[in-house]
């Protein structure tokens, strides 16, 4: 038989007769999916357990990758996952997630891309609120942003990692592309154009070179910049694709974040404590006495035991002196030997010694 015989809704029929049959056996078996998640967290009920598992959702994802012979891709494998475990997970029980609101953040599509969208969102006002919200048990898990690839660390988030008993339980890398947004699309009668203040840097060359005129106000959020723009047409904002979706508003210019790979870098921040996965890392905050070559002794035992660093940020103490924190994630978990072996080290030279948490590490 030629399969070319015939027009394009003839041919089209027979295969979505087969999508469609295809989707009722897919259907029936997200169906038992989910009642076998039901049982688990009935179980899990009784025992007073955390529904959510990162590191067990890890291994059901990296299983199938593995498996996975095509033609879907690791991406889609992942994406197509992270929303059915939600959907699953919140038969257990919806978690409550916080984060920097309004409707529209980066924070927001950082907590969807990791939690899946069968989520409560908390919208928080700054930071301090997203951690307080989970310190008093009003969400789960909080998801904040701790370093952008252009503007470095988010200082406030690492202040508040220091002093919060919160650990941290997973992280999610985004790209970040902003636009220039208003009501209309055109940039006349606009004379401010208003962003959070890390977004204002990331594009200040682009503002410099385009829009030198603008006068620059820092706001709470790109989304808060998107809802005023949306009701002020002298105001253009500075956001990304969420906040353009959520406030209605049309693009001046796209991309113009000066880095092209802009990204940013959210932690999952909460009560539990991961298993390992073999694919982890961990993040320590720790000092040194200002001494001679004290830096040097503080990454040997990391040296000495081949644990390798993934990032190495310093931050002032805060306390008047030229005293730093230095941030420190490695690979590996706090319970893997080589790594435990280490931080015993570590422990021993440090000034101050704080573990953060381990958690299955975002390739
Ligand atoms: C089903 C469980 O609970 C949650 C849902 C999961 C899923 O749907 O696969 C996996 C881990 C947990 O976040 C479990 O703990 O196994």
């Amino acid at each position: 038989m030629n399969s070319k015989v015939g027009t394009e809704e003839q041919r089209l029929g027979p295969i979505r007769d087969q999508i469609d049959a295809l989707d009722v056996q897919i259907l029936a078996l997200l169906t038992q999916r989910a009642q076998a998640a039901q049982e688990v967290g009935h179980i899990k009920g009784g025992f007073s357990s955390p529904v959510f598992r990162p590191e067990r959702e890890r291994q059901v994802v990296a299983r199938l990758q593995d498996i996975n012979q095509g033609p879907l891709l690791s991406d889609g494998i992942a994406a197509i996952w992270r929303e059915v475990m939600s959907a699953c997970r919140a038969l257990e029980a919806r978690q409550t997630i916080a984060y920097l609101g309004p409707i529209g953040t980066f924070s927001e599509q950082a907590a969807q891309t990791y939690f899946g969208h069968s989520i409560l969102g908390l919208h928080c006002n700054s930071l301090d609120e997203v951690f307080k919200a989970v310190e008093k048990g009003a969400a789960q898990f909080g998801v904040v942003p701790v370093e952008n690839s252009s503007e470095g660390a988010i200082s406030r988030t690492l202040d508040l990692l220091l002093d919060s008993s919160m650990r941290i339980s997973g992280e999610v890398v985004l790209p970040i592309h902003h636009h220039l947004l208003t009501k209309t699309g055109k940039i006349d009668g606009v004379t401010t154009v208003c962003a959070h203040a890390q977004a204002l840097a990331q594009c200040q060359q682009w503002l410099s070179q385009h829009a030198p005129h603008l006068k620059r106000q820092a706001v709470s959020s790109n989304a808060e910049a998107a809802r005023m723009a949306a009701s002020d047409s002298s105001v253009a904002a500075i956001a990304g694709d969420p906040a353009q979706l959520a406030y209605e508003l049309q693009q001046v210019a796209t991309q113009v974040q000066d880095d092209p790979h802009n990204r940013t870098r959210f932690v999952v921040i909460g009560n539990y404590a991961c298993q390992a996965t073999g694919q982890d890392q961990t993040s320590l905050v720790l000092s040194v006495d200002n001494q001679p070559g004290a830096v040097y002794r503080l990454l040997e035992p990391l040296a000495k035991h081949g644990v390798s660093m993934n990032r190495f940020e310093s931050r002032p103490a805060r306390k008047g002196t030229w005293e730093y924190h230095f941030y420190i994630d490695v690979a590996g978990h706090a319970e893997d030997v080589k790594v435990a072996k280490a931080l015993e080290e570590l422990k021993t030279i440090a000034a101050f010694y704080k573990n953060l948490g381990s958690y299955p590490h975002s390739a």
